[in-house]
């Protein structure tokens, strides 16, 4: 290179440095579209504030995108509080909701759902983190390839933030090496099943696999989630059944899969969560029971493991607390999921339960598919998808069939957000106290809206939401994300600037 090539080059470099950094700097949303609210030091005001230590009237400043700090009454330190205030009246002032139990089909099936339509449902429905089951999406997440696929599928779709749990399938589970890797990459926790899930790249694991799974997870003190349904020889599964008419009634499908296949899964279960407790082998490690439906003989075996000192905690969700078995019309699959939505006595003592404190949380178990797949015309309930889709109503749902069990605010915050955030490791999330991301939501508990064809659903297909055509109370007014404002009365923030959580 001559004299004049030396001198030009480093010029050229510099710019072409410069015109990256412009482009990376300038081509992602800028600040003010991720929000509805053009101020980044604000406070918002309510006479309800759910806060850990009860239900306060006062303000939450929001500063930067956490909590600053929360305020009894409008005064700080004597002054009247400065700044921009957004008063919200009446109306309840919560931590976000943590969904732990999503599945959003992203990336390979997103005309089932995928990470734009369903994270705009759970803004909506003032859901401010969501943690992404491992299956559903094409491929499952079971490897650090295939995370690293849902991670760039995530980016810049998001409209608030997504967490991912890794699947625990027989090949990765005795591989050590392989789940390390995989939970280095930052997957908050394992994911199994001890029947078969129906998707074919997601197999189900033994007691085995989830004895070593738990085994790996002790030393990153993650959980493992398990959908803990077993197959028992002597009952019956899912047999092909060729006479539509049977197929068709609920209680076809309902006999298919009795508690009994709940209560022999937590039964083994308990063979390995013995290894949780202090000085066991796996100390560290955690069992969590996803979507728990028989409130009896499998509620009693997770009672007796906790006060033996197993690390466990169990979840049920919305749709076995709103619905029973007896009001399912026979055709109906929008209500099909497993395990099954069961008698009316049974969503009783789930309540019971519940508010007693030995079901620890709510999830949604969103899973939604195409309506093709759930054979609305056949009304098959052996053949068509299992899931049900909720993602938005999962608030109003809880509120108002919880009403008339008298639920409380702190215990809505604790089901939905502190709970949810300890068992998917989330520190700085689940309440409102300073410091904390400000993940919020207000709502309005006596606001009554139908689920009618007026009312707007953001999930991709609305029409096979168990929902629809029910009236609830408790309508989401804002959903605040990190500070951002990202739902506002029927509308969302431009850009979506959720952020993709990774374990650290
Ligand atoms: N592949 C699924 O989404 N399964 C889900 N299906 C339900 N719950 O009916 C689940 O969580 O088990
Ligand atoms: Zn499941
Ligand atoms: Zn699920």
């Amino acid at each position: 290179m001559d004299i004049l090539g030396w001198r030009v080059f480093p010029l050229v470099s510099l710019l072409i440095s410069f015109l990256l950094f412009y482009i990376k700097t300038f081509s992602k949303p800028s600040n003010s579209l991720c929000s509805l609210l053009p101020h980044d030091r604000y406070w918002i005001a309510s006479r309800q504030i759910v806060t850990p230590q009860g239900v306060i009237s006062g303000a939450v400043e929001v500063k930067g995108g956490s909590i600053a700090s929360v305020v009894e009454g409008i005064y700080q330190h004597g002054q009247i509080i400065k700044g921009h205030v957004v008063d919200y009246g009446n109306a309840v002032i919560m931590p976000g909701l943590i969904d732990v139990h999503a599945h959003l089909d992203d990336p390979g099936r997103t005309e089932w759902e995928g990470f734009s339509s369903g994270t705009k449902a759970a803004a909506a429905g003032g859901i401010t983190t969501l943690i992404d089951m491992p299956l559903n999406s094409e491929p499952s997440t079971v490897s650090v390839e295939t995370l690293k696929l849902k991670v760039e599928a995530a980016e810049e779709k998001i409209y608030v933030d997504v967490g991912f749990w890794g699947g625990l399938v027989p090949e990765n589970a005795l591989n050590v090496s392989a789940l390390d890797s995989l939970l280095k990459a930052g997957v908050l926790g394992l994911k199994s099943f001890m029947c078969p899930s129906g998707i074919n790249d997601f197999p189900m694991t033994n007691s085995s696999h989830i004895k070593e799974g738990l085994h790996v997870l002790a030393k990153y003190k993650r959980p493992l989630l398990v959908h803990a349904e077993m197959q028992l020889d002597s009952e019956g599964y899912p047999k092909e059944n060729d006479d539509i008419n049977s197929a068709r009634l609920y209680s076809t499908y309902l006999n298919t899969r009795p508690p009994s296949m709940e209560e022999a899964a937590i039964r083994e279960l308990l063979e390995v969560t013995k290894h949780t407790r202090t000085s066991g082998s796996a100390e560290g490690s955690h069992l969590h029971i996803v979507h728990l439906s028989d409130s009896r003989a499998s509620l009693n075996l997770v009672k007796e493991a906790k006060s033996r000192g197993d690390s466990i905690t169990v979840e049920t969700c919305p749709h076995y607390l709103a619905f029973s078995a007896e009001e399912i019309q026979d055709g109906d699959t929008r209500f099909k999921c497993s395990p099954p939505i069961r008698d009316a006595a049974n969503r009783e003592n789930l309540w019971h339960a519940l508010t007693e404190g030995h079901i620890d949380m709510l999830s949604s178990d969103h899973s939604p598919t195409i309506p093709e797949l759930k054979l609305f015309g056949e009304g098959n309930f052996l053949k068509a998808w299992g899931g049900i889709s909720s993602l938005q109503y999962v608030l109003p749902v809880t509120w108002s069939y919880g009403k008339q069990y008298g639920i409380t605010l702190n215990q809505l915050a604790s089901w939905w957000s502190e709970r949810p955030a300890k068992l998917a490791g989330q520190e700085l999330k689940g309440a409102i106290v300073s410091g904390n991301h400000a993940d919020i939501v207000v709502w309005e508990p006596n606001a009554e809206f139908e689920l009618d064809e007026n009312h707007t659903a953001y999930h991709k297909n609305p029409s096979i939401s168990a929902y629809m055509g029910t009236r609830l109370s408790g309508k989401v007014l804002a959903t605040f994300v990190r500070g951002n404002l990202v739902y506002k009365e029927g509308e969302h923030a431009p850009a979506a600037c959720g952020v993709p959580i990774l374990a650290k």
